[in-house]
């Protein structure tokens, strides 16, 4: 049965749940407070960069079945499902911050005229959906339920996650509530686990910081490797064909970014405090997190001795390939220390770039192009594994670079390549390719 549904908030979750519960049939109206987002997409433009996203947006505006708002009361209007995908950004001390969830319930509680399903896309805290029940319910006589439905769509690959998802998890007490939002994922296709609210909620923090952990295990892996002259590539393979283990989430670099799983486990070492538990393990997993996003310059340091006068040609911004997503990206952390430590940088990406120089260092500067970047810089570093950027051949990094050195924070290039181009390679976990180089 075709349902309506509102979707409040329209970033990555908010407009890739809104596309594709339109594509599947669904009438859905997407609400937001930002009207310029708004506007831009009424007139069927994405005001984020994510792939297949665009077409099938026009395709269902087009077709009637998805619009936009910025006014609230518009969107709920006979709405049979709500759906909530503001942010839950990081406060300073590592909780999540839940303001924006805050104002949706007060948005709900004066505009619900009718029964309706409000569903909880974003990643809340534990405990979060009892409080909007009890906030909602506590100003509003009009009848709601509230289910948990944790979202684990990927950026870069959010249309795709999303049609062909693992699993979509259900946290509803109530059963009628859950057959309702099960119904209206029916076309998905995918299975469907259902489960109580709390278990929902922390079925998502669970997942990211399991993820998290696998990564910071196999960077920590990777530098051991590079101690002990074994290869990382070889070692994840190995392991990763032990299917307790599993090959994914195993590549080895310079740390997890983004913006989920930097806020996701500080806020997990955050919810277990709240409960008298100290999560030792999450708490080495952020620690070791830290330390990579920052290997590149302590190799790069080790290597000229001081980074005074050097050019640094920065490769790749955004905080994975396929996003103009700038949230926690490595490149923040990496620009911040090289301009510390007297060094010039030149960024690059391929569409990430408008967004990088809002919230990079001043001092950047920008080339339009790879070869731009990497053109008499003293080295360069790979950021992001844009396949751009790993396509760059070894004539192109020896004609362009002054000392002819890469620092590879995502192993993009084959080692033995690298070798007989006779250029200095440093990656993660992985043999040190080097020359007897001199530096003034
Ligand atoms: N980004 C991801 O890949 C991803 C994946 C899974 C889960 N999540 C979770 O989903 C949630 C949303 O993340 P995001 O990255 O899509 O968010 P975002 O920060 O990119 O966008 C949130 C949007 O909500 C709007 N908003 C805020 N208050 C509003 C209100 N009262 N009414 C209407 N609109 C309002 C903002 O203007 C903004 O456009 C977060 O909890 C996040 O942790 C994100
Ligand atoms: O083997 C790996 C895999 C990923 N990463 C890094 O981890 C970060 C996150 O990557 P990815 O998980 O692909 O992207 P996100 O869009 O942040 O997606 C994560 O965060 C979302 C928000 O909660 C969840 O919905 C997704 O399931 C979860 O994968 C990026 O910096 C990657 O470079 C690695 O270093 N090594």
């Amino acid at each position: 049965m075709k349902r309506k549904i509102a979707v409040v908030g329209t970033g990555y979750v908010g407009l890739v749940t809104g596309v594709a519960l339109s594509e599947v049939g669904h009438t859905v109206t997407c609400v937001d407070v930002d009207e310029v987002k708004i506007k831009r997409m009424q007139e069927g433009l994405s005001p984020i960069f994510e792939p297949g996203l665009s077409e099938l947006m026009t395709k269902n505006i087009n077709e009637g079945r998805l619009s936009f708002t910025s006014q609230h009361q518009e969107a709920f209007k006979s709405a049979d499902a709500i759906y909530i995908a503001v942010g839950t950004p990081q406060k300073e001390d590592g909780t999540a911050d839940l303001c924006f969830i805050e104002s949706v319930a007060e948005n709900i509680a004066s505009h619900l005229k009718s029964y309706a399903v409000i569903v909880t896309k974003s990643t809340v805290p534990v405990g979060t959906n009892d409080y909007i029940k009890s906030f909602i319910g506590t100003r509003t006589d009009t009848p709601f339920d509230v289910v948990s439905n944790p979202e684990f769509l990927r950026e870069g690959s959010a249309v795709q996650d999303t049609f062909h998802g693992d699993r979509i998890v259900i946290g509803a007490d109530s059963p009628i509530a859950g057959d309702l939002i099960e119904e209206i994922n029916k076309p998905f296709g995918i299975s469907v686990f259902r489960t109580d609210i709390r278990s929902a909620e922390m079925i998502k923090y669970a997942s990211n910081a399991f993820l998290a952990t696998k990564i910071s295990f196999v960077n920590e892996i990777a530098n051991l490797c590079d101690k002990l002259d074994a290869n990382i590539d070889d070692v994840a393979k190995g392991m990763g064909q032990d299917q307790r283990i599993g090959d994914k989430f195993l590549n080895a670099g310079i740390g997890y970014g983004g913006s989920c799983f930097p806020k996701d486990t500080n806020a997990l070492v955050q919810i277990a405090g709240n409960v008298e538990h100290e999560f030792t393990l999450l708490k080495a997993v952020i620690e070791v997190n830290y330390k990579q996003q920052r290997l590149l310059v302590d190799k790069a340091r080790e290597y000229f001795g001081s980074l005074r006068g050097k050019t640094i040609a920065m490769l790749g911004l955004a905080f994975k390939p396929n996003t103009d997503d700038m949230r926690e990206a490595a490149s923040l952390v990496l620009a911040e220390e090289l301009v510390l430590a007297g060094a010039t940088v030149v960024g690059y990406d391929p569409i990430a770039m408008e967004n990088a120089k809002k919230v990079l260092p001043e001092a950047v500067n920008y080339a339009d192009s790879a070869l731009g970047a990497i053109h008499n810089a003293d080295a360069a570093f790979i950021v992001t594994e844009w396949k751009e950027i790993c396509s760059l051949t070894t004539e192109q990094f020896k004609e362009n670079l002054k000392d002819a050195v890469i620092f590879d924070g995502r192993n993009c290039f084959n080692v033995e390549t690298m070798k007989s181009a006779n250029l200095d390679y440093f990656s993660i976990g992985r043999p040190i390719v080097k020359t007897q180089k001199e530096f003034a």
